[in-house]
């Protein structure tokens, strides 16, 4: 029996803007990492920040040729560094969600019979009937959209089934553009996968399926049977169901790797491929986040993901088939007024400081004397709104606070909307709930005191870098163990580094932030029905 330092894992993320790699052993330890730069590495294609904007500035594009010659490259720097791929038991990855990827007819052979003597770039350039995949940055599919939401019956109808609204970026309005613009290279298409099965694909030297999880965010999956949808698929385009594929459980050892890869790189015969699944619940899976959990990651955008177990679809955030337990499901909600409208209160009410910001934070009471604001400095995703707007404990507009009052009514405000939202979605603060907070602003242990104090539940840090790579190795050696012993990816992952418990919350502040919330809720319809 191997040591488990000798059996390696790895997780790929074929990301937007480069494709990316980590190695574990089976001690969960990381011993590898590598990645490749789309612009600088392979400037040949000309993309910036990995995309084509379009001349229409809607229209946003990736060349499919440019992830394959990264996975050449990526392994050729792999080999350089004397990485030894015979040691890889497993490997997994993931992929930016809602890109598609077209394969012309007789890819399927192609992929079968990979010269090992070649590079994959060099034997897969005529295997594509679309060049430039549509990647999750296109907003060009609203007349798709509305057509999917009218077919459906209405938005609601639409999310009830698979998990969202209609979203220009989603794959189903995507598929449907290209059929109606492209027919004839529609015709040409013998298969159509997400970037998270193409790149399967590409290892398991066959179509791959695709996952519940990153299949959850194409607008045709219905959530709760783990089916197409046939009346989407009706509304997006003739003979999709086959183009897809059926997809499967995303713990699904999907075969083992292509001869392509043992005879050129020196993988073993016996090494497995696990399914693919989106960056998203990549790192969902990289945080190791469990039932009643909820992550925040406080970036420029914020985003939070949540563990649910009944999922409430709604017509804001998407719920997704959970990668690491195919029972339940995971809620994604993003949030664009973040990090530089935090700074923007810093600069004007903190003097620019952080500690100063801290101070405001500790010199005013939960609940900020009834004082609530919505800080909307750009149009806001969830909900979808803009402006700033305060009001006071008796719920009257007021056209400002003091400085240390706008602090406070900043941050209640940015994670009020958080537990509003994602409560809405269906996560529940249960017995033992944990909040998970990445990013920037959670190295600010006043910042996190307002968010435990609103969520009413201890927050836990970690960091996760590469938390998709990480995610992916791990579901890696879950597929494997999976398949021998039906184990719990929970189990699996139960040494991984634990998140560290940074602060508690306040007692007082369940009774506070449950009457706050109603009020936030109150307020927050009485701005949308105004603007
Ligand atoms: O569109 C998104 C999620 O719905 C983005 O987070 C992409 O997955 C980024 F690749």
């Amino acid at each position: 029996m191997a040591a488990p330092e000798d059996s390696l894992y790895l997780g790929f993320d074929f990301s937007t803007q480069q494709l990316k790699v980590m190695a574990i052993d089976g001690t969960l330890t990381v011993v590898h990492q590598s990645n490749v730069q789309f612009d600088s590495e392979l400037p040949e294609f000309k993309t910036q920040g990995g995309v084509h904007i379009h001349a229409d500035r809607l229209t946003v594009t990736s060349p499919v040729l440019m992830w394959i010659q990264a996975l050449d490259l990526l392994l050729d720097k792999m080999k350089k560094a004397g990485f030894d791929f015979s040691l890889v038991k497993a490997l997994s990855g993931s992929g930016q969600q809602h890109g598609s990827v077209y394969w012309s007819t007789g890819a399927n052979h192609t992929l079968k019979h990979l010269d090992p003597e070649k590079s994959l770039g060099q034997l897969m350039q005529e295997s594509f009937a679309v060049a430039d995949s549509p990647v999750w940055m296109d907003s060009s599919t609203s007349p798709q959209c509305q057509y999917l939401e009218s077919t459906l019956g209405g938005a609601t109808t639409l999310a009830d089934i698979t998990g969202s609204r209609a979203y220009e970026r989603f794959t189903g309005s995507q598929i449907a553009k290209i059929q109606q613009t492209r027919p004839d290279q529609y015709q040409n298409t013998e298969r159509i996968s997400l970037v998270s099965s193409f790149a399967a694909s590409l290892f398991l030297g066959a179509y791959a399926a695709i996952d519940y999880s990153d299949g959850s965010g194409m607008n045709l999956l219905d959530i709760k049977t783990r089916c197409w949808s046939e009346v989407c698929l009706e509304a997006t385009g003739p003979g999709l169901g086959k183009l897809l594929g059926a997809p499967q459980p995303s713990t699904t050892v999907l075969g083992c790797v292509s001869p392509h890869f043992v005879a050129r790189h020196g993988f073993s015969e016996d090494c497995r491929v696990v399914a693919f699944t989106g960056d998203n619940p990549a790192s969902f899976a990289g945080m190791g986040l469990r039932e009643g959990d909820v992550a925040l990651s406080l970036g420029t955008s914020d985003t939070v993901f949540s563990w649910i177990r009944d999922p409430r679809p709604a017509l804001e955030g998407h719920v997704f088939c959970n990668p690491v337990d195919w029972q339940s499901y995971m809620a994604l909600l993003c949030f664009k007024n973040g990090s530089l409208t935090r700074e923007r209160v810093r600069n004007e009410c903190a003097e620019g400081s952080w500690e100063v910001f801290s101070t405001a934070l500790r010199d005013t009471p939960i609940g900020n004397h009834g004082n609530i604001g919505f800080y909307f400095d750009v149009v806001e995703i969830t909900p979808s709104a803009v402006g700033v707007h305060r009001f006071d404990r008796h719920d009257n507009r007021v056209s400002g606070f003091s400085a240390q009052v706008e602090v406070r009514a900043l941050l209640e405000g940015q994670f009020l909307s958080k537990r509003l939202h994602a409560e809405r979605l269906g996560y529940r603060i249960i017995p033992g709930s944990r909040v998970l907070a990445t990013g920037g602003a959670s190295s600010n242990k006043d910042i996190l005191q307002v968010l435990s104090d609103v969520f009413d539940a201890p927050v836990y840090t970690k960091d996760v870098a590469n938390s998709a790579c990480l995610g992916s190795a791990y579901r890696a050696l879950h597929g494997l163990e999976s398949v021998e012993s039906g184990v719990p990816f929970s189990d699996v992952v139960k040494n991984a580094m634990e998140p560290k418990l940074a602060v508690t919350p306040n007692p007082r502040a369940k009774e506070v932030y449950n009457q706050t919330l109603k009020r936030y809720a109150e307020l927050e319809d009485r701005i949308l029905q105004e603007t």
